[in-house]
């Protein structure tokens, strides 16, 4: 099987909306690292200079019409962003065994607060003492790379979570309910709508010495009316909007619940489905991505 790789270089502040473009047409996964760090395109005498600018890396399914893609790319940029340069793909094709190496090569361990680390399957921990999450990174989303994942992660690394539960909807990887797991929560359980990742989840949880009946994972059609101490909930804010009486209706009366793969612009409508049910606390910002936590009130249950 041949995979096609995708690269460009791309002003930070447009880099997201990128990224969301690009899954949202196919993309199997995405990449997003400073073009100073791991320079793969010359500098062009008088333009841009590379600290100044993200290197997106994306991975497209061999299949893929990369032609089609750059056209309907250009006429959607030109509409969004008619004063900024269009972002010129280059496109190659990988074997399998190519595009791993690529994909490995990418990944570094990650501190997420004080206690947690993420770290891939092949590197080696830094501190071998703290919280290890080992993880594969396969094409579910979740890496910890992601601002959204590591607004989660930091989260959960800050709350005691002995003897609660916890569930993570929109699980992708099984990052965040593995991590509260390996943080001292006692049992969690996973949903997402993609068979891939619920695959993920529970050969990640494997990875980390997790026995799998404490991290059940469903499609949300099939889960369980089960109620946490701790809901953890990366989606977007058009399905968490929409989701909140059904998530609002999971989480115990005093629990916890963070959510995230928000925008900035989006924080006010979210935050105003969530206020029935939540006294939420300040917001937190990373990369124009912001993340909404608050406290279930007792008052209500519907
Ligand atoms: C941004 S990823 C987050 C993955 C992981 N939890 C993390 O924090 O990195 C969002 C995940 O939510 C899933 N998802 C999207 N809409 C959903 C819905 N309505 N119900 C359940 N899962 C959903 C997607 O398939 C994807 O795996």
């Amino acid at each position: 099987m041949s995979w096609l790789q995708i690269k460009t270089l791309i002003h930070p502040e447009q880099a997201e909306a990128l990224e969301t473009w690009l899954l949202e047409a196919g993309a199997c996964a995405i990449t997003l690292t400073d073009a100073e760090d791991n320079p793969v395109f010359e500098p062009i005498r008088g333009t841009t200079p590379l600290w100044q600018l993200t290197q997106l890396t994306g991975l497209y399914d061999g299949t893929m019409d990369i032609d089609r893609l750059q056209q309907a790319l250009a006429a959607d940029w030109a509409e969004r962003f008619a004063d900024q340069p269009q972002p010129q793909l280059h496109v190659e094709i990988l074997e399998d065994k190519d595009w791993i190496r690529e994909w490995m090569d990418s990944f570094h361990p990650l501190q997420m607060g004080s206690r947690l680390w993420v770290v891939p399957s092949w590197r080696t921990a830094p501190q071998p003492e703290a919280v290890n999450l080992i993880l594969d990174p396969g094409l579910a989303f979740g890496t910890g790379t992601h601002p959204t994942t590591a607004l989660c992660l930091q989260w959960l690394d800050g709350l005691d979570l002995r003897n609660k539960s916890l569930l993570d909807f929109g699980c992708g990887s099984g990052i965040l309910g593995i991590a509260g797991l390996l943080l001292g929560a006692d049992q969690a359980w996973g949903i997402d709508i993609d068979p891939q990742a619920l695959q993920a989840s529970h050969s990640n949880a494997e990875r980390n010495q997790i026995d799998l009946t404490r991290f059940p994972v469903y499609f949300p059609e099939q889960a369980p009316q089960v109620t946490c101490d701790v809901l953890v909930a990366n989606i977007l804010a058009g399905p968490l909007i929409d989701l909140a009486p059904l998530l609002a209706k999971q989480v115990k009366n005093g629990g916890l619940m963070a959510l995230s793969g928000i925008l900035a612009h989006q924080a006010e409508a979210v935050s105003q489905a969530y206020q029935p049910w939540f006294d939420l606390d300040p917001i937190q910002e990373r990369d124009g991505w912001i993340r909404i936590t608050g406290t279930r009130r007792a008052e209500q249950d519907s």
